[in-house]
């Protein structure tokens, strides 16, 4: 974190040329219990977004695949992020303005609700309109509220009880889904910002390498017959939408604009590229499109494109990480595909 000119603006690498996630901020819980501190309730809660996001897309595809969309309001930003963070324009998706203080940008909305704070403004944001408080930005937490603490309000058969599998979170698989987040939190879904925010050519190949180690083990790991068509079998469950929000991100904005160009998706990886062509396509009671339509290409080309240029305009203008791939320059010829 840096500050100019009294502007709050995001840093990416640290001086050692690392990106380091920080922490999210606010960590309570909505719980189903009336009289907890944040009770479920139709209608209380807010969750600001942004479609280009992948930590914001976790949250908007898990509040449609829930059938949420009545229960928990969503307030899009617009996804292009400024010097003075997201932004409420009326453009790209976003509302015209903040609904709940008609601020212009998220980041007066986390002043309002706490004015010494000094934490990055992110998305996915969930705001109590009742207390005027955010309850959690966190997003690995926010779907997991989601699950099940609103299931009272939703229809039966979207309640976790009911669910054949036994819902996103089930208790058999508690320990092998725990296992997964954590290799490919690091290394997938935080991995890619790791390559492109990279500001030395040590930290982006200390970071591509575990990168496509982890892709290619995922790869074998859907070669499983208990692991189809989805990661852990027969049903959806949250390794899924973690993996989901970053792989669909991958060809149009990570393989190119964040240089994690080993290799692509759609070439070389038939496994996860039928799984996430599944997901994506998807229309049928299990998913009713939420991957689809929570998804946008251009939202994550522009954005990633201009984040990694605002990365080198800020004091790295003369930095060069040279893109590791791809693997094979050019491919050989095979067999009579010669001139002579
Ligand atoms: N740990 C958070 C990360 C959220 C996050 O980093 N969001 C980014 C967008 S992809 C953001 O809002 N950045 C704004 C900024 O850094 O100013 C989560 O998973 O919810």
């Amino acid at each position: 974190m840096s500050t100019t000119n009294g502007t709050t603006t995001h840093a990416h690498a640290d001086p050692d040329g690392h990106f380091r996630r920080k922490p999210s901020s606010f960590r309570d819980t909505i719980s189903r219990s009336p009289d907890a501190k944040y009770p479920a309730e139709k209608g209380r809660y807010l969750l600001y977004m942004n479609f280009g996001c992948p930590w914001a897309h976790r949250a908007t595809v898990v509040r449609q695949l829930k059938g949420l969309e009545g229960v928990v309001e969503m307030v899009a930003t617009d996804f292009d992020l400024t010097q003075d963070g997201w932004l409420f324009t009326g453009k790209n998706g976003s509302a015209e303005q903040d609904p709940v203080f008609g601020a212009k940008g998220l980041r007066e909305v986390y002043l309002k609700v706490q004015p010494d704070y000094e934490g990055r403004y992110t998305v996915p944001c969930l705001f109590d309109k009742k207390t005027q408080t955010i309850v959690n930005n966190e997003s690995s937490e926010i779907i997991r509220m989601f699950y099940e603490e609103f299931d009272e309000l939703i229809p039966e058969e979207f309640r976790e009880r009911n669910k054949e599998g036994g819902g996103f979170f089930p208790e058999a698989l508690r320990g092998e889904i725990e296992g997964m987040n954590e290799w490919v939190y690091d290394t997938v879904n935080n991995g890619v910002y790791k390559c492109g925010f990279a500001t030395t050519q040590e930290a982006y190949d200390a970071n591509i390498y575990p990168l496509f180690a982890s892709l290619d083990r995922l790869e074998a790991h859907l070669s499983h017959p208990n692991h189809q068509p989805f990661l852990f079998g027969k049903h959806i469950t949250e390794a899924d939408i973690r993996l989901y929000t970053t792989l669909i991100r991958f060809d149009a904005a990570y393989h190119t604009i964040f240089q994690c160009n080993l290799k692509s998706l759609r070439h070389d990886y038939p496994r996860l590229h039928l799984w996430l062509r599944r997901l994506y396509w998807d229309d049928t009671a299990l998913t009713r499109g939420a991957f689809r339509d929570t998804t946008d290409f251009y939202a994550y080309r522009y954005g990633y494109a201009k984040a990694r240029g605002r990365m080198l305009a800020k004091g790295h203008e003369g930095v060069v990480v040279v893109p590791a791939g791809p693997v094979v320059g050019i491919e050989a010829l095979g067999e009579g595909e010669g001139l002579a």
